[in-house]
């Protein structure tokens, strides 16, 4: 059970790096200002050479991401048709056997890279498991396509000398890889351009966290999540992302599945937006900025008797980084530890990996994954 109640409180649960927290439900008059709904910003003016544009546009963007942590991206410039491509993509991926997906099964590689199945993941303990399949891949210095967006030199020769990716080698699933890369490649330019105007917003020069992102780690995890029909189900558990950042596009279902916990201990709806997606402050930037932007915490619930897919890009800073609170958002004489990215996101990774089921789905029994 997500909420719980005592005789006059009722919270609701969540993990947060792994650590279960909770949250008060607060109505009435013990109600704090919070959102209520997620704000939609025009992003036109990424593109913009005008320096004033961008740094009218980070505004925005810092004030969403210290009030809400969440909104919606519209006029990104991203194709569409490539959007629409991918999520075609995507489901057809899907409908493949399911022999055919478990050839690359995310328990046979040590970044969880591949195919998740059903009920295999479980964010949130008090569930049967994440009701929801899914495939991951992220940064893999041998793949080629991902050669082509990085300038070699910066690439250190510890993180190319194994993959990390598993593709899809049966004839009927061939068209998977170029598909995700193409919508890969979109989203890596328009993150690199993003994590400007989070700079911006931050008061810092545009280039600022550059120097720390030259080869970023970088996650899409394509989803597939069935109707639900119990509401003691959940797509995907309540959690926070271990990223910079999240861009999400969601297929557009009638039902808002998409949940963000505002703080009241209110579930917001996200409901999908043509031609938008949503973006999300995730850990790495709530750590640079000691806790000034939210990484806030959603879930997924579909509810509504569609399927539903959705591909959120998780970017992060470069595996071998270290990331500590921007200068001036320090407070006093308090002592900030600078935290390793590849570290963090490790840890992060193998608690979500001890909390998935055994591969043959059974429960019970947490043990590491067979490689
Ligand atoms: O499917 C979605 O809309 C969000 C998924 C999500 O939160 C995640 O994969 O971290
Ligand atoms: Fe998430």
């Amino acid at each position: 059970m997500s909420t719980t109640q005592t005789e006059t409180e009722t919270y609701v649960h969540y993990h947060d790096g792994g650590v279960p927290g909770r949250r008060r439900v607060l109505t009435g008059k013990a109600a704090k200002p919070t959102f209520s709904a997620v704000p939609k910003i025009d992003f036109r003016r990424i593109y913009s050479d005008k320096l004033e544009d961008r740094q009218e546009l980070a505004k925005e963007v810092g004030a969403a991401c210290r009030d809400v942590g969440f909104f919606y991206a519209v006029n990104h410039g991203v194709d569409e048709a490539v959007l629409e491509d991918t999520f075609e993509a995507v489901k057809k991926y899907f409908d493949l056997p399911t022999e055919v997906k478990m050839e690359t099964h995310n328990q046979k590689t040590e970044k969880f890279r591949g195919y998740e199945a059903f009920l295999e993941g479980k964010l949130d303990p008090s569930t049967r498991g994440d009701l929801k399949e899914g495939f991951l891949m992220g940064e893999d210095f041998t793949d080629p396509e991902q050669l082509a967006l990085l300038s070699p030199a910066s690439l250190p020769t510890s993180l190319t000398s194994a993959p990390r990716n598993q593709w899809p080698s049966h004839p009927s699933a061939l068209f998977f890889r170029p598909a995700i890369y193409r919508y890969y490649t979109s989203m890596f330019h328009f993150s690199k351009r993003l994590l400007h105007i989070f700079a911006l917003g931050l008061g810092l020069p545009e280039t600022h966290f550059d120097a720390i992102t030259t080869h970023p780690m970088t996650n899409v995890r394509a989803v597939h999540y069935p109707p639900q029909h119990s509401d003691a189900d959940v797509g995907i558990g309540a959690h926070t992302d271990f990223c910079w950042f999240t861009l999400v596009c969601q297929s557009r279902t009638a039902y808002p599945a998409l949940e963000v916990l505002n703080g009241n201990g209110i579930w917001i709806p996200v409901q999908p937006q043509p031609a938008s997606f949503v973006v999300n402050v995730a850990d790495f930037l709530k750590l640079v900025t000691g806790g000034t932007w939210q990484s806030t915490v959603h879930r997924v619930r579909n509810m509504g008797g569609e399927e539903r897919y959705s591909m959120p890009f998780f970017f992060s800073p470069n595996e071998d980084a270290r990331v500590g609170v921007v200068e001036h958002l320090r407070k006093g004489d308090k002592k900030y530890e600078d935290i390793g990215v590849g570290e963090y996101f490790q840890k992060r990774l193998d608690i979500d990996r001890t909390t998935h089921l055994d591969g043959d789905g059974k429960e019970g029994e947490r043990k590491r994954p067979r490689y």
